[in-house]
This record gives structure tokens, sequence and C-alpha cells, in this order.
């Protein structure tokens, strides 16, 4: 058993991924992210998943991945953005370093963009991502040990302030 250092979680586009590697990279740890366990395990995208067997097999995979990264990472763990909606994985992130990156949503929906590889937001991407975060904003709260702001800011300065902030 090991703790991840800091647990990533947010929006799409509020940019744990990006965020993820640049903060391992500083503070010299590994980067882990549970969308990318679900898909190697699964042996294919996200979106293809979402297809083929429908959200709520997804969203089974992804709790499953949440614990097994929990309790394995010792470095830098993101999770998916949709992770917090279940009441399981918030129960499983009490007692971790929990770091919500907050974006508002002219920040998300540009970096988001029109891109493919988010099944969610294939329709009305604006719409549909205004929509998760007023669902969402209070379950982040909810978690998050630390909230980080990132609109108007470079995944290198967010990554720099993340370090401070852990410091004892
Ligand atoms: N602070 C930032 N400033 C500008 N662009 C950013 C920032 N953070 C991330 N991005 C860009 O936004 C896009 C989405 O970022 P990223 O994939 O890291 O988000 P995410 O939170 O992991 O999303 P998801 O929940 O879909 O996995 C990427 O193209 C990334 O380069
Ligand atoms: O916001 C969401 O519900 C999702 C975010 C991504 O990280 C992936 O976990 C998946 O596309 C679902
Ligand atoms: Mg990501």
């Amino acid at each position: 058993m090991s703790r991840p250092v800091c647990v990533l979680v947010g929006s799409p586009g509020s940019g744990k991924t990006t965020v993820g590697e640049a903060l391992a990279a500083l503070l010299g740890v590994e980067f882990r992210d549970t969308d990318q366990d679900i898909e190697r395990l699964a042996g294919k995208p996200i979106p293809e998943i979402f297809v083929d067997e429908g959200e709520a097999h997804f969203r089974t995979l992804e709790r499953a991945a949440t614990a097994a990264a929990l309790a394995s990472c010792a470095g830098v763990l993101a999770l998916g953005g949709g992770a917090v909606l279940a009441e399981e994985n918030r129960a499983a992130l009490v007692g971790h370093t929990v770091v919500h990156l907050s974006v508002e949503l002219p920040d998300a929906v540009k970096r988001v963009g029109l891109g493919s590889g988010r099944p969610l937001l294939a329709l009305n991407p604006r719409a549909t991502l205004r929509h998760l975060m007023d669902q969402r904003r209070p379950l982040y709260a909810e978690v998050a040990t630390v909230t980080v702001v990132t609109d108007g800011r470079t995944p290198e300065e967010i990554a720099a302030e993340i370090v401070a902030l852990l410091k004892p």
C-alpha cells in the first residue's frame, strides 16, 4: 500500500492531466491518471467504452480504477472529471491531499475546444460543460483539501503553486 502525494480533481479541461504531468516532473514522482488506467485495462479509448458498453459501465470501471490507484500510487494521481459523482469515490478520498483545479466556463470551453476524446461533450460542448460544472462544483468542493484557480494561468505556474502548497 502507498498513498498519492496528491490527488487532482476538476472539470474536463481544468488541466488535471497537463498540470499533473508538470507537477509530477517537478516533484520527481510518477504521474498516474485513472482515465489512462481504464483505457489500458479495457484495451480501447474512453469514447469507445461509452459507445460499446455505455456510461454506467464506464463509471463501474472508474470506481475500480479509482480505488486501485488510491491504494497503489505514490506520486501525483489525476482522477477522471466525473469521478466525484460516485459517493464511493468521494468517501475513498477522505484523508488524502486533494487539489481541486478550478476553472470557469470560458477557459474550460477554450481548452476543451471542439476536440474529440470527451464523449460527454460530443454534443453542444458549451451547454453540456456548463451543466456538468454546475452539477459538480459542490462535489469538487466537498472532496478538496485545497482549491487552485487555473483561469488565465499556465500549467507550469499552477504546478509551481501546488508544489509550494504541498510543502509542510
Ligand atoms: N492552464 C492551462 N492553460 C492553457 N491550456 C491548458 C491549461 N491546462 C490545460 N490546458 C490545455 O487544455 C486541454 C485540456 O487539458 P487536460 O487534458 O489536462 O484536462 P483534464 O482536466 O485532464 O481533462 P479531462 O477531465 O477530460 O481528462 C489540453 O489541450 C491542455 O493542453
Ligand atoms: O467529465 C466526465 O464525466 C469525464 C471526464 C473524463 O476525464 C473521462 O473520465 C470521461 O470522458 C468522463
Ligand atoms: Mg485528463
